[in-house]
């Protein structure tokens, strides 16, 4: 068996997550494509079984933490990428920078930033790198880390800040003319700044949290 599972959560991405699992169906190493479409109320599903993932459907919307913890659950590869399912212009070469490292034992954890894609969210991840929701990384890991699900959009923050307190590294991969949609993009102007702020809200309390092992 391939050694890698994707996992992709996704709430209502159906403009997008069809490319997406396009471009894994093309890399060897992935061994199943899972999507957990987190309450969407869209054709997420839908879109997402018609390319070739598994689709497992939540049917009221958890967070993204509840999403990706769900994905976990029902792998069975020692690896995990987790992608986003508003991507946009994902290659396979993305997909193999990100999880050659770990396969191959170099470190535990890769994440992806964004370079040369578009001007705003290159900015947004020069400056938080650790947000991106780009990475790959040993199932073990996940694992020893506790409330998972319960860290919404405070789950990126989680791990980077799990490895960062085990002395694991993490290795920085370009992703190199990528980009996501922003949210202000997806809901217009005002429900995407709202949302903006509740996902900043959800990264603060993880940060004060402290996470436990
Ligand atoms: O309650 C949620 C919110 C987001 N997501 C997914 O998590 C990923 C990142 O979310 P989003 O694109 O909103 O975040 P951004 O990248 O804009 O910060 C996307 O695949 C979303 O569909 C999810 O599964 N559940
Ligand atoms: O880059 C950022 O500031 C945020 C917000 O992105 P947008 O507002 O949608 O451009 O996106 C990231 O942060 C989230 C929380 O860690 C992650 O879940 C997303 O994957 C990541 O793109």
């Amino acid at each position: 068996m391939a050694p890698v599972t994707a996992i992709i959560p996704a709430y209502n991405e159906e403009a997008t997550i069809g490319e997406i699992i396009s471009v894994l169906c093309q890399v060897d190493d992935i061994a199943e494509i899972i999507v957990v479409s987190d309450g969407s109320v869209d054709a997420t599903a839908e879109v997402a079984r018609r390319a070739g993932a598994r689709v497992i459907e939540l049917p009221d919307n958890m967070g993204k933490g509840g999403a990706m913890k769900v994905g976990v659950d029902h792998s069975r590869t020692g690896i995990i990428l987790f992608l986003d399912a508003d991507l946009i212009g994902l290659t396979c070469e993305h997909v193999n920078s990100l999880i050659f490292p770990v396969i191959h034992g170099e470190v535990k954890m890769t994440v992806g930033i964004f370079e040369k894609g578009r001007l705003a969210t290159d900015l947004a991840q020069f400056v938080a790198p650790y947000l991106s929701g780009q990475r790959a990384l040993e199932k073990d890991l996940l694992d020893e880390i506790c409330d998972l699900e319960e860290c919404r959009f405070g789950v990126e923050v989680a791990l980077t800040k799990y490895a960062h307190d085990n002395n694991i590294a993490i290795k920085e991969v370009e992703l190199s003319g990528m980009s996501h949609i922003m949210k202000e993009e997806k809901m217009g102007l005002a429900r995407g700044l709202a949302a903006r702020m509740k996902m900043y809200w959800e990264i603060a309390k993880t940060v004060g949290s402290g996470l436990k092992r």
